[in-house]
């Protein structure tokens, strides 16, 4: 079993990456570094990013960034993969560089979902000062935040997550779209962290690749400043604030320029795994949370 430790960072690629940049340092109030190419190396913590953003032809999410605890972990995990018949592409030293990781691995999952396995970031452990005055993100052992991906072939996703990458099912949801359409399942996921899921598996499709990112500050009132940043630079706001009642997130959501939503929350439970039992939520939220907004915003 692959010992996954936790969301090392995610890519994403946009036509607009001065609106990126804007987004990044404006409302969510982190540092951006410009690469070679005009690419968004975006800073939340001493790491030398957790988002990275390229310009292309889509607005889109292109990949998750997962780390393992060293290069034996690594290894193990690659041998994992070869034992599961799963192709898999070893990063030559160009991308290693770009990543800014001493060893990575690429792989897609049965919905298409592209992952990478890092270990040994590169980092100057330079400090996080925030543009916009947020004193830190949640990041460390539990990783930098939660991804929630399409899955349209559910069940063959999840038996991979959990057999070859190593996911655990912390508990579920089915989401119900219109009164008689078919619910949608959505799985929520942990790896060896206590944050209580860094992916979620959507059984639907998604255009951009991504539902949303989540990222977790420290306390209620930057998750407020965050909203208000975000009214004041006209940023559209996906999902009002609320908390979901599986990870006691306090949180609201915002659109991005690569088509996926970022969820900035507050307050997420850590879990230790020993001592959890799985359930199935009816409900998406304790209160809040209206997605009708803009996630189920009728059409036109
Ligand atoms: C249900 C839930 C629990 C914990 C989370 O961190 C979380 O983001 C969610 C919401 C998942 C999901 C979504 O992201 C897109 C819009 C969705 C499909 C809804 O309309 C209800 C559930 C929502
Ligand atoms: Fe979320």
């Amino acid at each position: 079993m692959m010992d996954i430790r936790g969301l090392a960072y995610v890519v994403a690629s946009s036509r607009d990456l001065a609106a990126w940049r804007r987004q990044a340092e404006d409302v969510l109030g982190m540092m951006v570094e410009e690469g070679p190419l005009g690419d968004l190396y975006i800073k939340m913590d001493e790491r030398p990013f957790r988002l990275f953003v390229s310009g292309g032809p889509a607005d889109r999410y292109v990949a998750s960034g997962w780390e393992l605890a060293g290069e034996e972990a690594f290894e193990q995990a690659c041998a994992e993969l070869e034992r599961a018949g799963v192709p898999f592409e070893r990063g030559c030293a160009e991308l290693c560089a770009v990543r800014r990781v001493n060893g990575l691995a690429s792989l897609r999952d049965p919905s298409g979902n592209l992952h990478e396995l890092v270990w040994g970031v590169r980092s100057d452990f330079r400090r996080f000062v925030s543009p916009a005055g947020v004193p830190g993100f949640v990041t460390g052992e539990l990783g930098m935040g939660h991804t929630v991906l399409p899955a349209s072939n559910f069940d063959e996703t999840w038996a991979f997550l959990r057999d070859v990458m190593g996911f655990g099912l912390s508990d579920i949801h089915r989401f119900q779209p219109a009164p008689d359409a078919p619910a949608i399942p959505i799985y929520f996921l942990h790896c060896n962290n206590g944050r209580h899921h860094s992916l979620a598996l959507f059984g639907g499709p998604v255009p951009s690749g991504c539902v949303h990112l989540m990222v977790e500050v420290e306390n209620l009132v930057e998750v407020g400043r965050a909203h208000d940043r975000m009214q004041r630079a006209g940023v559209k706001l996906m999902a009002t604030l609320g908390q979901h009642v599986n990870d006691r997130m306090t949180s609201f959501y915002m659109d991005t320029p690569s088509g996926f939503a970022i969820e900035y929350g507050f307050g997420g439970l850590v879990l230790d795994w020993t001592r959890h039992s799985v359930f199935e939520a009816s409900e998406v939220s304790v209160w809040g949370h209206d997605f009708g907004v803009g996630f189920n915003a009728p059409a036109g």
